[in-house]
């Protein structure tokens, strides 16, 4: 019997499950949950809820059939949601008042990065929040179509979590979800990966292998870099384990903070460089290899 079904066998209603910036990771979600038989909203500013209402949210997936889904959405959090945060870092300081005007019943977020956290605790006192991640390569085409590229949903929460309605919900409905570890190892461990992809691909300007393989000493020297922030935060690894986990990744790969800078459109780099710098200055480690990387970026967007 799956955790959401009662003695009879039939499904158990979890609760009405908001998904806070339906793009491609939150559409994705949206999608699977509405697919699964779960009452889903996403939840938007004007334009994309609009085009979501007028069209529904269509997925194409290779892993999941894909095809179209007539999502609900709206521009107000339902009161008591169940809720998923998918902004990016740089819009989520604008959708908390609304989180909280709705007093979720549990917020879980899936932001890359690692400074999100703090910011929604502060402003969601009482309510459950849950940091999880997601390893997908996905990319919204249009407010209402979003291509799912890797042949993969790999979900992560921390084992506080293991309850959530949201955690349950997406282990039901296609993902591959695990629960593990602290809330810190699980962030960390996406933000240790997802930094140094995005930050070398988007450097060089090319997808995973060749980016990793452009200058191999500052791929060290960034791999080093990035391991020595983890540890500092409390979270010890390995540079060998980072180095194969980096090689591992399909070599056409590219991310999304790539892809956001090629198109010149508002990005996660402070999110992602910039906080380790910051864990940087804060712990006392030198990180010239990210410090380069952050400037040419920072150089190249025109800040
Ligand atoms: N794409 C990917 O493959 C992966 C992404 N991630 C992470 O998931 C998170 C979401 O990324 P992704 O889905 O790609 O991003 P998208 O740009 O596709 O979607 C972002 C969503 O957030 C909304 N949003 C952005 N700024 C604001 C704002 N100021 N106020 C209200 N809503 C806002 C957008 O609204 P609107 O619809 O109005 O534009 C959109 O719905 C990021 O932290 C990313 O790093 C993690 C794994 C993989
Ligand atoms: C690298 C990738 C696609 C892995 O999930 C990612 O998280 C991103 O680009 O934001």
């Amino acid at each position: 019997m799956s955790e959401s079904e009662t003695e009879s066998g039939t499904s158990a209603p979890l609760g009405t499950f908001a998904v806070v910036g339906p793009g491609a990771v939150g559409g994705l979600l949206a999608w699977l949950l509405d697919r699964a038989g779960h009452e889903v909203v996403a939840v938007g500013r004007s334009a994309t809820v609009e085009a979501i209402r007028e069209y529904g949210i269509e997925v194409r997936s290779a892993q999941f059939g894909g095809g179209l889904r007539r999502v609900a959405a709206d521009t107000v959090v339902p009161e008591g949601a169940h809720v998923i945060v998918a902004t990016k870092a740089y819009g989520l300081e604008d959708v908390l008042p609304g989180i909280a005007q709705a007093r979720p019943a549990e917020v879980v977020s899936f932001l890359n990065g690692v400074e999100h956290m703090p910011l929604l605790r502060e402003a969601l006192p009482g309510v459950p929040v849950v940091g999880a991640s997601v390893a997908v390569s996905a990319l919204r085409l249009s407010p209402a179509v979003i291509d799912h590229r890797s042949p993969f949903v790999n979900i992560e929460a921390p084992e506080v979590a293991a309850d959530s309605a949201i955690v349950r919900a997406l282990q039901e409905a296609g993902p591959r979800v695990r629960v593990r570890g602290t809330e810190a190892e699980v962030l960390w461990g996406k933000f240790r990966l997802l930094a140094a992809l995005a930050l070398l691909t988007s450097y060089w300007r090319q997808p995973a292998g060749p980016a990793l393989s452009e200058d191999p000493e500052l791929t060290e020297a960034v791999v080093a870099e990035i391991v020595a922030c983890s540890a500092a935060e409390g979270v010890p690894a390995s540079e060998l384990d980072l180095v194969r986990a980096l090689h591992s990744v399909p070599g056409g790969m590219r991310t999304s903070l790539q892809e956001d800078l090629a198109a010149g459109a508002p990005s996660e780099l402070d999110a992602l460089g910039g906080a380790l710098l910051r864990v940087g200055e804060r712990r006392g480690l030198a990180l010239p290899g990210v410090e380069r990387i952050v400037a040419a970026l920072d150089d190249a967007a025109g800040r």
